[in-house]
């Protein structure tokens, strides 16, 4: 999958023969893929495809069994996911997981210090470093928050939010930590079909203003086939095709891998 054709160095994500196995199970299987910047690609296929399995090697939750992942030609072997997010990397999850102990406000907040200027005895001893940037971090939760039209919520609990705000919340919070590559695992997941449209809007939106690439796994084919410019097919942990919405569509091998499935 090749978008925007960058030179070598400059592919935000770049995945070489990736093999992820538990146990005797392959669950991805030599996995390659190359997303420049601004790419706007997806990743789909049947239950158990492998697409999480992905996500998860992709954002530092798992380490491959083979293969190498680059961020901006940065390798990521042996990171742990906070060092994977400091390259750039941002996610959401298939079930919401927002901190739901905190309010809204303060669930970008901490998102955000991951990318903290000030150290452990900067905040010990509150210097003016820490409260630069603790002011600025707070000042950056409210904009986006407003941006968002989200801040009307600031001081609620996220699970008081309706779901669809909900799953908006958590992707504001993943573009808080200002990402070179989004992943979203299922954004659409338990949305009503207004909230999916609304869903589609808002990333398009995200698309065309934040300079940020975006990979997408989805059961919700229209989603995938209406943003996506790039779409790779996964089975078993194989990749049976890939390419634009509709050569993918047509596709023999992942016509059958569908085949009694609705969607497609
Ligand atoms: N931590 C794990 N340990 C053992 N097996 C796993 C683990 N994570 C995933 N698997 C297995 O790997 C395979 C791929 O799972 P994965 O969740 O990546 O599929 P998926 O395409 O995201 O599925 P779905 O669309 O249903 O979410 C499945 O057979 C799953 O049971």
């Amino acid at each position: 999958m090749q978008t925007n054709t960058p030179t070598q160095e400059s592919w935000v994500l770049e995945i070489r023969n990736m093999t992820q196995r538990f146990g005797g199970l392959t669950a991805v299987s030599d996995f390659n893929v190359r997303l420049g910047s601004n790419a706007m690609a997806g990743l789909i296929g049947p239950n158990g495809a492998g697409k999480t399995t992905v996500f998860n090697l992709v954002s530092g939750f798992y380490q491959a069994t083979e293969g190498e992942i680059f961020i901006c030609g940065k390798s990521t072997a042996g990171l742990k996911p906070h060092k994977v997010t400091a390259l750039g990397v941002a996610r959401t999850f298939q079930n919401i997981r927002l901190w739901n102990q905190m309010t809204v406000l303060d669930n970008i907040r901490v998102a955000q210090h991951g990318k903290l200027e000030y150290g452990f005895f900067k905040a010990i001893l509150r210097s003016r470093d820490y409260f630069e940037c603790e002011e600025r971090i707070e000042h950056e939760a409210r904009e986006l928050l407003k941006i968002f039209e989200l801040e009307k919520y600031m001081e609620e609990y996220p699970t008081n939010l309706p779901y669809g705000l909900q799953r908006k919340l958590e992707i504001v919070r993943a573009l808080s930590e200002k990402p070179k590559l989004l992943l979203l695992d299922e954004p659409a997941a338990g949305l009503n079909s207004a909230d999916v449209q609304e869903l589609i809007r808002l990333i398009q939106w995200i698309h065309k203003t934040f300079d940020v690439t975006i990979w997408l796994i989805e059961h919700h084919m229209d989603v995938v086939m209406e943003l996506c410019d790039d779409i790779k097919v996964i089975d078993f942990g194989q990749t049976i095709a890939e390419g634009s919405a509709e050569h993918v569509r047509n596709h023999p091998a992942v016509i059958s891998a569908y085949l009694g499935d609705d969607n497609i």
